[in-house]
């Protein structure tokens, strides 16, 4: 059994892996930590944990790596930007497992981190240390895993057989990518004010959103030739879900029939992305509470335009779940451990 800590406890991600952990065979959570409710029973906080007895002697502790070192097997960070960046120095030196769910390792260049997350970055030989690990297609080398953003953990899988084995013109790519609230963390501000968000939609971060340079740079690992990609984010009112369409031209010579025939071939042999039947396209009922990818297709004879529309669970596959399922690949479990969920319905 692994001794688990987590970093940001009382945060929707840090809850959200708690959730999961729940139920994994292999892995116990040992010590919790946050900024707030220092010495706070984890039951009088969220009393909908009240009963089970796994969490009745947790308390919120303030951060002490050797503490985490010398009571767990892993760490996670479910903290916001700037936070890991600031604490993972110790576990980095003593190769110590950390699975960061925040965007502070994603990005080896810190000039990069520093335009698009308007943050002191890490320094390069931290940086060097970290695995950008997209679960479905990569596994960890090193021991600090960055967890992908949600946004481009939809937007990758959504594209990845279309770079991957060239099909598309690569300067025709559009992504319209859609969030629920909790993408945005516990913290209100005035965009997430139950007022502003329900009943309404809005685009923000235009060709500014922090998710742009991790995206691309992993298109340009899949495809050398790819181009700058056109990207952006709607608040939606709804708690959990990510949904993706993007829209690309067909590459010369290449018909629908072959898309589809790459998609199936990507993903048939990955549980957790799911390539639906012909003309059926998914919703965010189809995951949400799951890691699963859902990913449905179509094609416009007349504008020669294919949409792919793909959805994902932001705080489990977005978030959590991925992270799980990065941490599973780490050790060496089964992949679906603590992930085996059915939709809510
Ligand atoms: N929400 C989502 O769908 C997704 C989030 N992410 C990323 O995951 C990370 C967490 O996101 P999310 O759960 O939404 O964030 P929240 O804002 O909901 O929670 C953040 C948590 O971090 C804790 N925290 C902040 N500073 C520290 C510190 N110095 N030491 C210990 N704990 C600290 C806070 O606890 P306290 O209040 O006690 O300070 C809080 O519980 C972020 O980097 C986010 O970008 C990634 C993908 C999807
Ligand atoms: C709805 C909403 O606000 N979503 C957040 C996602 C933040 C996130 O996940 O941030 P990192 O992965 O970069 O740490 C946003 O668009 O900034």
């Amino acid at each position: 059994m692994k001794k688990i800590a987590i970093i940001g406890i009382s945060g929707y991600s840090g809850l959200e892996l708690l959730r999961l952990l729940h139920s994994h065979p292999d892995a116990e959570i040992v010590n919790v930590y946050g900024t707030s409710n220092i010495g706070a029973k984890l039951t009088d906080l969220f009393p909908k944990l009240l009963n089970f007895p796994k969490y009745a002697t947790l308390t919120i502790k303030t951060f002490s790596s050797d503490e985490i070192m010398t009571t767990a097997d892993l760490v996670f960070f479910a903290t916001p930007a700037g936070i890991a960046a600031e604490l993972a120095a110790d576990f980095i030196a003593a190769d110590f497992p950390v699975v960061d769910l925040s965007g502070d390792f994603r990005l080896q260049n810190p000039a990069q981190y520093e335009k698009w997350y308007k943050k002191s970055a890490v320094h390069k030989n931290l940086l060097s240390k970290a695995d950008y690990v997209l679960a479905d297609f990569d596994r960890p080398t090193q021991a600090y895993v960055s967890n992908p953003g949600c946004y481009a953990t939809a937007t990758l899988l959504s594209l990845a057989p279309l770079y991957q084995a060239n099909l598309i013109q690569l300067d025709s790519v559009i992504i319209d990518a859609k969030s629920g609230l909790s993408g945005a963390g516990k913290n209100l501000t005035d965009s997430s004010h139950y007022v502003n968000a329900n009943e309404n939609v809005s685009l923000y971060k235009l060709n500014q959103h922090q998710h742009i340079p991790e995206i691309f740079n992993k298109l340009i690992s899949w495809n050398t030739n790819a181009k700058p990609i056109q990207f952006s984010t709607s608040l939606i009112p709804v708690n959990r879900g990510i949904f993706v369409s993007t829209y690309a031209k067909l590459a010369e010579g290449i018909t629908f029939s072959d898309v589809v025939a790459a998609y199936h071939q990507t993903y048939d042999d990955k549980y957790f992305v799911r390539v639906l039947n012909d003309g059926l396209l998914p919703d965010l009922h189809s995951v949400v509470g799951t890691n699963f990818t859902d990913i449905g297709l179509g094609y416009n004879e007349l504008t020669h335009t294919l949409t792919v529309v793909t959805v994902i669970d932001n705080l489990v596959k977005g978030a959590a779940g991925q992270a799980i399922q990065n941490m599973n690949h780490f050790f060496g479990f089964d992949e679906k451990a603590g992930l085996d969920l059915v939709p809510i319905l």
